[in-house]
């Protein structure tokens, strides 16, 4: 059975097909990359998969259980956890909060009551500290695990996010253009960082990138939307040849290199 199973999804926006059709089949452990220009409806796939928004028409399975019409929360319960497009991290709360804001709200606390405590044993406190120290230590944070995340450079709030997304046990990561705002030395810290979240955790990952030379050197498969549909799926060299997807790009004036 594929881990995640989206078929035939849409959804429309007043006139607007944001996304339609759109089916995606994707094994356990698998890393696809999803592209397309800005507005092909690449961020609408990853806020259906997470309960944000509800389709108008289409199903999404999850280990073999539909998605649709579940509250974000019970997603990421179910194990599906992603990044943002801009950075969305608490950024006046501590690093190490950060992370064990994640892991109480999805035991079902709300954020105040996740770090003012009301209701926990000691225990469980102890056991939801040390996983996060474990996920910092593992993110190379450890040392900045008491500063404010807002204080940490941009590289360090993209591995403070994955950590956080990853603090829950997920088996599906959705990172949502990680490398948006980076510089090539930078980007290609963050494919290694990929890479290794990638081998590490096990996690299936959809990986959604303008920087076409990121997406093409992480995944083997990439699927292209244009105008909320699949125009081309496949490996980096048939996509990058593909004459629908260069009219894409070319038409917006962006080179697929
Ligand atoms: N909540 C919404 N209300 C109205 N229109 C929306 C909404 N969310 C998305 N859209 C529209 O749906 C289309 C697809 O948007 P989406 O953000 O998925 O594109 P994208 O491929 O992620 O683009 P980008 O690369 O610029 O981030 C766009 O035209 C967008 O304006």
């Amino acid at each position: 059975m594929a881990l995640l199973e989206v078929r035939d999804l849409s959804i429309q926006f007043g006139g607007l097909k944001a996304l339609d059709g759109f089916t995606l089949s994707l094994d356990e452990g698998e890393m696809v990359g999803l592209i397309g220009p800005n507005g092909a409806g690449k961020t609408t796939v990853f806020n259906l998969i997470t309960g944000v928004y509800r389709p108008s028409r289409g199903e999404i399975r999850f280990r073999g259980r539909s998605l649709v019409g579940l509250r974000p929360n019970q997603i990421v319960r179910l194990g599906i956890a992603r990044t943002f497009q801009n950075i969305r991290l608490f950024k006046g709360l501590s690093v190490v909060d950060n992370v064990r804001a994640a892991l109480f709200s999805q035991t079902g606390y709300g954020l105040l009551p996740a770090l003012v405590g009301g209701g926990r044993t000691a225990g469980e406190e102890a056991r939801v500290y040390w996983r996060a120290m474990e996920m910092l230590r593992l993110f190379e944070l450890e040392e900045v695990a008491a500063e404010p995340a807002g204080s940490l450079p941009y590289g360090a709030q993209r591995r403070l996010e994955m950590a956080r997304a990853l603090a829950s046990g997920p088996r599906l990561l959705l990172l949502d253009e990680p490398a948006a705002g980076m510089n090539p030395t930078e980007a290609d810290r963050l494919m290694e960082l990929i890479r290794w979240v990638h081998r590490h955790f096990g996690v299936a990952i959809v990986l959604i990138e303008h920087q076409m030379r990121v997406v093409m050197r992480l995944c083997p498969r990439i699927v292209v939307l244009d105008f909320g549909q699949v125009i081309a799926q496949g490996s980096p060299e048939a996509v990058r040849q593909d004459p629908r997807v260069l009219e894409a790009y070319l038409g917006k004036g962006v080179a697929v290199t």
